[in-house]
C-alpha cells in the first residue's frame, strides 16, 4: 500500500506522519483522530500554482473549502496564495474569521438565500458564482438597494458527462447546478446580467464533477467553454476576463484508483485555453480552478482504536473501530473504497480478510469492505489513509457520538486545530433542559 507525503515507517515499526509517531498521537489526543500532513498540503497547493506559473498564465487556485475546513486550514492556504470557494454563509463566516481577504473568496451554491447573498455583498466578497434565474433576481435587488456593483461569474452546465459516481456528477444537462447551455438558458442569463449595471460579469464557470480520473471530461468541458466564449463574443460582444473550470481532480484511495498527478489535468486544460484563445485571437482569460479533494485528501489519515470483532464462519470477519460513518460517510454514501494500515505494527504480515465497521447503529456503517490486514486485536491503532477530503467536513453526530479531534503535523510537531467534541457540546443546542 502506498504511503503519501511524509508518511513512513519509523524505527518502532509505527506509522509516522510529519515526523510524529501516530501511536503517540493516538495516546495524546485520543481516537478517532484526523491527522493532517501539513507539508503535503503545501506541496499540493504549490504544485497547482507552479503549473500555471510554468505556463506563464494568469490564474487563481481556488480551494473548495467544502472538502475540509478549519480556521487553521484557511490560514495555511491563504498564506500559500490560494483563494477560497465557499458554499454557505457558514463557510463564508469561517473564512472571514480566519482572516481571509473577502476579495479572495468566491461564493457558490444553487440556492443561496437572500441573507447569504446580502452578507456576501456587504463584506465585499470577490466573486459570486451566479447559478440560476432566482439568484439573478435576488442579487439584482440587493445590489440596487446597496448601490454596489458585484463581480460575478455565470455558472453554466456544459452538458459534459464525466465518468464518476452519479452522486458527484455535476456538469451534465440533467443537473441541479448552473444554467443549461443547450436549451439556451445560459445565454438568456448572460443577457439579463449584462443588462443590469449592478453586475460586473467577469466570466463563466463550470465544474463537471468530482473524483474524475480521465482527462477526456476536462478536455471536453474546456473545449465547450471556449466555444461558448467565442460564440458570446460574436453574438453579445461579451469578452470574459476569467474562465473558471472548476475542480474534480481524482485522488488515489485504493490500488484500483489510477489518477494522474492533479497538476497534469490542469496543465492540459490550461494549455488548451491558451492555444484556442491564440487561434481565435481571443484575449487570454485568467484561468481559475477549484481543487478541493486533490489538495487535502492524501494529506489526511484517520486513526482509530480497534475494539470488538465478530467472525461468522465462512461468511465474514467483522472488526469494529471506535469511529465510523459519523466521521466518514463516504463508504456508506458512495461505496467509496479506502486502504488501511496497522499503525502500531506496520510490517506485520497481512493474514486475514476483514470488513472494518464502525460503532454506529447501522448495518451500512462500514469503512472498508474485505481488506487484507494483519490479524487485528483490541487496542491496535488502525490508520485509514486518504481521509482528508469530505470526511470531517461531512461528519455528523449520529448516535450522539462526538466528532473527532483534528491535528496538523509538521517537522515533528503536532498542533491541535479542532478539539474533540464533548458530550456537553452535543447537548449545547438544547434549549429545554
Ligand atoms: C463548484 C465546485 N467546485 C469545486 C469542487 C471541488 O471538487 P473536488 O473536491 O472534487 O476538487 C466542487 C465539488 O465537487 C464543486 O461543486
Ligand atoms: N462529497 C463528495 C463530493 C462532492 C463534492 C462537492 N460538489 C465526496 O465525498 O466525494
Amino acid at each position: 500500500m502506498e504511503l503519501f507525503g511524509t508518511s513512513k515507517i519509523n524505527q518502532k515499526n509505527h506509522l509516522e506522519i510529519g515526523g510524529c509517531d501516530t501511536v503517540e498521537l493516538a495516546n495524546q489526543y485520543g481516537t478517532p483522530l484526523f491527522v493532517y500532513d501539513v507539508a503535503l498540503i503545501k506541496a499540493k497547493a504549490r504544485g497547482f500554482k507552479k503549473t500555471f506559473e510554468d505556463l506563464d498564465m494568469k490564474h487563481r487556485v481556488v480551494y473548495a473549502s467544502k472538502a475540509f475546513t478549519s480556521l487553521a486550514l484557511y490560514k495555511l492556504l491563504a498564506a500559500e496564495g490560494l483563494a477560497f470557494d465557499v458554499v454557505s454563509g457558514g463557510e463564508l463566516h469561517a473564512a472571514l474569521k480566519a482572516g481571509v481577504s473577502p476579495e479572495m473568496i468566491e461564493f457558490h451554491g444553487n440556492n443561496k438565500s437572500a441573507e447569504e447573498l446580502a452578507m456576501a455583498v456587504n463584506v465585499g466578497i470577490g466573486t459570486i458564482v451566479v447559478d440560476n434565474f432566482y439568484e439573478i433576481e435576488l442579487l439584482k435587488s440587493i445590489l440596487k438597494e446597496t448601490g454596489k456593483q458585484q463581480k460575478i461569474l455565470l455558472r453554466v452546465s456544459p452538458g459534459v458527462d464525466a465518468h464518476t459516481h452519479s452522486y458527484i456528477l455535476t456538469g451534465q444537462e440533467d443537473s441541479k447546478f448552473g444554467f443549461d447551455v443547450k436549451s439556451g438558458q445560459a445565454e438568456q442569463a448572460l443577457q439579463l446580467v449584462l443588462a443590469d449595471q449592478g453586475f460586473d460579469v467577469i466570466g463563466i464557470h463550470c465544474h463537471i464533477g468530482s473524483q474524475i480520473f480521465g482527462t477526456e471530461g476536462f478536455e471536453a468541458a474546456t473545449e465547450k467553454m471556449m466555444a461558448i466564449l467565442l460564440d458570446w463574443q460574436s453574438r453579445f460582444n461579451f469578452v470574459a476576463s476569467v474562465l473558471n473550470l472548476g475542480g474534480g481532480f481524482g485522488v488515489k484511495y485504493s490500488d484500483e484508483d489510477t489518477p494522474l498527478e492533479a497538476p497534469e489535468y490542469v496543465k492540459q486544460i490550461a494549455t488548451m485555453v491558451k492555444v484556442s484563445s491564440q487561434a481565435a485571437a481571443y484575449p487570454l482569460p485568467e484561468v481559475w480552478i477549484e481543487p478541493g479533494r486533490s489538495i487535502v485528501a492524501e494529506a489526511g489519515t484517520t486513526l482509530y482504536t480497534v475494539g470488538s470483532r465478530k467472525s461468522v464462519p465462512n461468511v465474514r470477519n467483522f472488526v469494529s473501530v471506535d469511529g465510523g460513518m459519523g466521521d466518514n460517510i463516504r463508504p456508506a454514501l458512495y461505496d467509496a473504497t479506502y486502504s488501511a494500515v496497522v499503525a502500531n505494527r506496520m510490517t506485520a504480515p497481512a493474514e486475514e480478510v476483514v470488513t472494518v465497521t464502525g460503532k454506529y447503529c447501522e448495518s451500512g456503517d462500514k469503512l472498508i469492505t474485505d481488506i487484507q490486514l494483519p490479524i487485528l486485536a483490541a487496542t491496535d491503532i488502525l490508520a485509514i489513509v486518504t481521509t482528508g477530503a469530505y470526511g470531517y467536513s461531512m461528519a455528523s453526530v449520529y448516535n450522539k457520538n462526538p466528532r473527532p479531534a483534528v491535528v496538523f503535523v509538521e517537522n515533528g510537531e503536532s498542533q491541535l486545530v479542532l478539539r474533540r467534541e464533548t458530550y456537553d457540546d452535543l447537548i449545547n443546542l438544547d434549549v429545554i433542559n
